[in-house]
C-alpha cells in the first residue's frame, strides 16, 4: 500500500469549498485502489495575514517542502484589498511559487461534449478542442524589480519590470517541447516581439530550442493575435508556450472554450521538488460561502497531482471518467447550468463524483468474480 503524503492549502474565499471536495474525492481514490494518503493543512493568503500577519507563514512552506505534493485552493479577497504589497494574500501564491521553484504551469484545456451548450461560442468552434497552455510561472512581469511607486520629476509614477534570464525562458520552453513530441507536436510559442525586448529573447531562444526537436513545428504568434485566434479557431492548438501574464489572462480566456472558469485545472512544477496542484480560478468572493462554486477544476487539479506526482495513471483516469459520467448524467453546477440540467450545489456536485467513482469499482469487483 503506497502512503503519500498531501498538503492542502484551501486559502480564501471558494478555496476552502473547493479543496474540501478535492480532498474527498482523493480519500475515495485512496480507498478503491488501496492507496494510503496523509493530509495536513496549512495556512496560506489572507487567512494568514489575520492569523499570522503574514501571506505565507514559514510553517507553511515547510510543510510544502516535506510533502509528495500541494493542493491549493484560491487566495485574495476585497477584505485585503487595500493591503500595502507585501501585505496582500497574492503575495503568498506569488512566493510559494517562487520558494518552490514550480516555474512550469500546465494548464490543459480539453473540450467535454456534454458542456457544449454551456460554452457561449459555436458547438463547430469548441468541439475537439484539445490544448495545453504553458505558462512560465516564476518570472516576468509578475517577478521583476523594480515593482514600485516613485516620484519623477516631482511628478507620481509608477513602474512594473518584466525581467527573465535567459535560462529562465530556455527551461520552460524546453518543458513545451517535450510536451508537445508526446502529443500533436505543435509548439506555439506566444509574446509580444514586435514591442517588447524580452518577447525578442524569448522568440531567440524557442528557435534555438526547436532545433533539438526536429519533428516538433514550432510557430510564434503575437498575444494580441493569439487572444483572437483562441476564440476565433481553437483546435489549431497544442501546446502553447509564454510568459507569466500573458499565460495567467489567455488560460481565463480559454477557459470560456469548456463553458466555465471553474473547469480549468492546473499542475506547478519544479525540476525536482514537489509539484502543487490549483484550479486557475481565484476566491471568487461573489459565490463564497454558498456552496455554489464548481469544483470540477479543483478536482482534475487532484487527478493531475495522481498523474504527474504519484505516477497513478489508472486512478487520475478514474477522476476523469467520473468527472465526465456525472456531466454527461446532467449534473451541473450553476456556472455551466443549462435548461433542462440538474442543478446542484458543490457539495452535491462532488457526491456524485465520488459515487461515480466508487460505482465504478463496485462494477470492476463484480467483473472480476464473473468474469
Ligand atoms: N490562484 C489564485 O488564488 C487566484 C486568486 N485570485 C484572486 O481572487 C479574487 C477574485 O478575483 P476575480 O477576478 O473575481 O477572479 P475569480 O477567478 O475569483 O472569479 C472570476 C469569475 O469567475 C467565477 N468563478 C471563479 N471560479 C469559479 C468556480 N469554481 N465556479 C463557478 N464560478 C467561478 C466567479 O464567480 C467570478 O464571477 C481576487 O482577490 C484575486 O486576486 C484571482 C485569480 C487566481
Ligand atoms: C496572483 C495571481 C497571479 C493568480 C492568478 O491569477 C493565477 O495564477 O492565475
Ligand atoms: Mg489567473
Amino acid at each position: 500500500m503506497g502512503e503519500y503524503r498531501i498538503a492542502v492549502l484551501p486559502g480564501d474565499g471558494i478555496g476552502k469549498e473547493v479543496t474540501k471536495g478535492a480532498v474527498e474525492i482523493l480519500k475515495a481514490i485512496g480507498d478503491r485502489f488501496h492507496h494510503q494518503f496523509h493530509f495536513s493543512y496549512g495556512l496560506i493568503g489572507g487567512e494568514a495575514i489575520d492569523q499570522e500577519g503574514t501571506p505565507l507563514p514559514d510553517q507553511t512552506l515547510e510543510m510544502c517542502k516535506k510533502s509528495d505534493a500541494v493542493l491549493l485552493g484560491a487566495v485574495g479577497g476585497p477584505k485585503w484589498d487595500r493591503n500595502p504589497p507585501h501585505l496582500r494574500p497574492e503575495k503568498g501564491l506569488l512566493q510559494i511559487r517562487k520558494e518552490m521553484n514550480l516555474f512550469a504551469n500546465l494548464r490543459p484545456v480539453k473540450f467535454y461534449e456534454s458542456l457544449v451548450d454551456s460554452s457561449p461560442l459555436k458547438p463547430t468552434v469548441i468541439q475537439n478542442v484539445d490544448f495545453m497552455i504553458v505558462r512560465e510561472l516564476t518570472g516576468g512581469l509578475y517577478f521583476g524589480k523594480p515593482s514600485e511607486r516613485r516620484v519623477e520629476q516631482g511628478e507620481e509614477a509608477v513602474v512594473d519590470t518584466l525581467f527573465y534570464k535567459r535560462e529562465e525562458i530556455k527551461r520552460i520552453i524546453e518543458a513545451a517541447f517535450m510536451l508537445a513530441k508526446r502529443r500533436k507536436k505543435k509548439v506555439t510559442s506566444v509574446d509580444k516581439a514586435n514591442v517588447l525586448e524580452s518577447s525578442r529573447m524569448w522568440r531567440e531562444v524557442a528557435e534555438e530550442v526547436a532545433k533539438r526537436f526536429p519533428d516538433v513545428e514550432l510557430e510564434h504568434m503575437l498575444v494580441d493575435n493569439a487572444a483572437m485566434q483562441l476564440i476565433r479557431n481553437p483546435k489549431q492548438f497544442d501546446v502553447i508556450v509564454t510568459e507569466n501574464m500573458f499565460g495567467d489572462i489567455l488560460s481565463d480566456e480559454a477557459s470560456m472554450l469548456t463553458g466555465s472558469l471553474g473547469m480549468l485545472p492546473s499542475a506547478s512544477l519544479s525540476m525536482t521538488g514537489p509539484a502543487l496542484y490549483e484550479p486557475i480560478h481565484g476566491s471568487a468572493p461573489d459565490l463564497a460561502g454558498q456552496n455554489k462554486a464548481n469544483p470540477i477544476a479543483t478536482i482534475l487539479s487532484a487527478a493531475m497531482m495522481l498523474r504527474f506526482s504519484f505516477g497513478m495513471n489508472e486512478e487520475a483516469d478514474a477522476i476523469e471518467k467520473a468527472v465526465e459520467q456525472v456531466l454527461a448524467a446532467g449534473y451541473r453546477t450553476a456556472d455551466v447550468a443549462q435548461a433542462g440540467k440538474r442543478v446542484v450545489s458543490t457539495s452535491e456536485m462532488v457526491s456524485e463524483i465520488k459515487a461515480a467513482i466508487l460505482d465504478d469499482a463496485a462494477i470492476e469487483n463484480i467483473m472480476q468474480v464473473y468474469v
